[in-house]
């Protein structure tokens, strides 16, 4: 038996929020698989003994086959071809208990996707084929091809508990890092500052919050969020949201268009939304340099504005910037542009892109 084949054991609801304790720790072993221990625990992998993160017990193991299979040695042993192989998905994300993958079109026996990735996930129960986002309200369309078909999960990142349920509200993976910044430059561990003349905590006006994607982990931080959201289902994850996180005395939540929300002298506005696609091109709603004027009015002098895009390649850093700029001369504000960065791939050749901008 290996030194290392050391598991420690958790109750199955709370193994997402241990193996990211377990990781920051540096004591998680990717290089073998969770598995089942009984009905409601599981047995997550680790290095040596965790100090930090609550277990309920550390065990050796001592199946060999514990060392991880990737998805494609899976998928072999289940008689997959070469070029069946080719077309099998290559990432995917863990939410809470929910494995959420992209599939390719021409992917085949999807069924037999989502139980290999349950068994190489012993942490999740149900997986879900990515089917995109829509519509002003981003709604989502993913559909079930394995496990016992619950989408309602909490998705616990750097800290924050995400109550949602994919089949209804978007979630998206790509946006980790963004979602940890934002909580990072109010807490002042990362630029940019605001440079108002208000005391107190930070106020912040997240005019397309969501579920709290960025109105959790800033409020969190301590800053007082003033959060619109139009879709009445991810509002409803917003106020849960904020309760789960014991921050409902920093967030004052509206289920509204943000452009009716009156907020004026915020130190930061956060713009996490770019319009959705028309069907005549790929350019974006006009409603976009409308949503630019919210911004520039609710925010202080010496504010920053955190403007996110979709842009084709060949458009950076123009066309975001000349937008910004056409907003600011609207408005009647100086504007300075501090920071320009690409978040995720958006679709081929376009990037979601963010750009953090002074206004004064
Ligand atoms: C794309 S999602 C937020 C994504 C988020 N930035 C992330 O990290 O995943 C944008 C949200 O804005 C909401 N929304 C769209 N138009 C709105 C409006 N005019 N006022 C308030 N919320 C709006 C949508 O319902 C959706 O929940």
């Amino acid at each position: 038996m290996s030194e290392d084949a050391l598991a420690a054991l958790v109750e199955k609801p709370h193994a997402e929020i241990a193996i990211e304790s377990l990781r920051d720790e540096g004591v998680y072993d990717d290089g073998r698989r969770v598995t089942d221990h009984d009905d409601g625990t599981v047995a997550l992998p680790v290095t040596e003994p965790p100090q930090e993160t609550d277990v309920l017990d550390v065990m050796r193991q001592t199946d060999l086959e514990l060392r991880a299979p990737d998805l494609i040695d899976l998928l072999a042993e289940r008689g997959w071809t070469e070029a069946e192989l080719e077309l099998a998905p290559g990432s995917w994300a863990v939410i809470g208990s929910v494995l959420l993958v992209t599939l390719d079109e021409d992917c085949p026996r999807e069924g037999e996707v989502g139980e290999a990735l349950l068994e190489l996930h012993g942490e999740a129960d149900t997986v879900l084929a990515d089917g995109g986002v829509s519509g002003v309200h981003r709604e989502p369309s993913g559909r079930i091809i394995a496990g016992v078909e619950d989408t309602e999960t909490i998705h616990t990142e750097h800290g924050t508990r995400y109550a949602l349920d994919l089949r209804t509200v978007m979630f998206s993976p790509g946006n980790k890092a963004e979602r940890a910044r934002m909580g990072a430059v109010v807490a002042g561990e990362e630029g940019p500052e605001p440079e108002t003349d208000t005391d107190g905590p930070e106020r912040v006006f997240d005019m397309f919050a969501g579920i709290g994607y960025f109105t959790l982990p800033m409020a969190r931080a301590g800053a007082r969020v003033t959060a619109a959201e139009i879709n009445s289902t991810a509002y409803h994850f917003l106020i849960e949201n904020a309760v789960l996180n014991d921050v409902t005395a920093n967030v004052e939540a509206y289920r509204a268009d943000c452009r009716d929300v009156e907020v004026s002298d915020a130190d930061r506005v956060v713009m996490g939304y770019y319009g959705v696609e028309t069907e005549e091109d790929e350019s974006r709603s006009l409603e976009a340099h409308e949503f630019l004027d919210t911004a520039f009015d609710a925010v202080a002098p010496g504010g920053i504005v955190h403007v996110h895009a979709a842009t084709p390649e060949s458009c950076l850093w123009e066309r975001p910037t000349e937008r910004i700029e056409a907003a600011a001369d609207r408005a009647g504000r100086d504007v300075e542009i501090l920071e320009k960065r690409r978040v995720k791939s958006h679709s081929e050749g376009v990037w979601h892109v963010v750009c953090d901008v002074r206004i004064g």
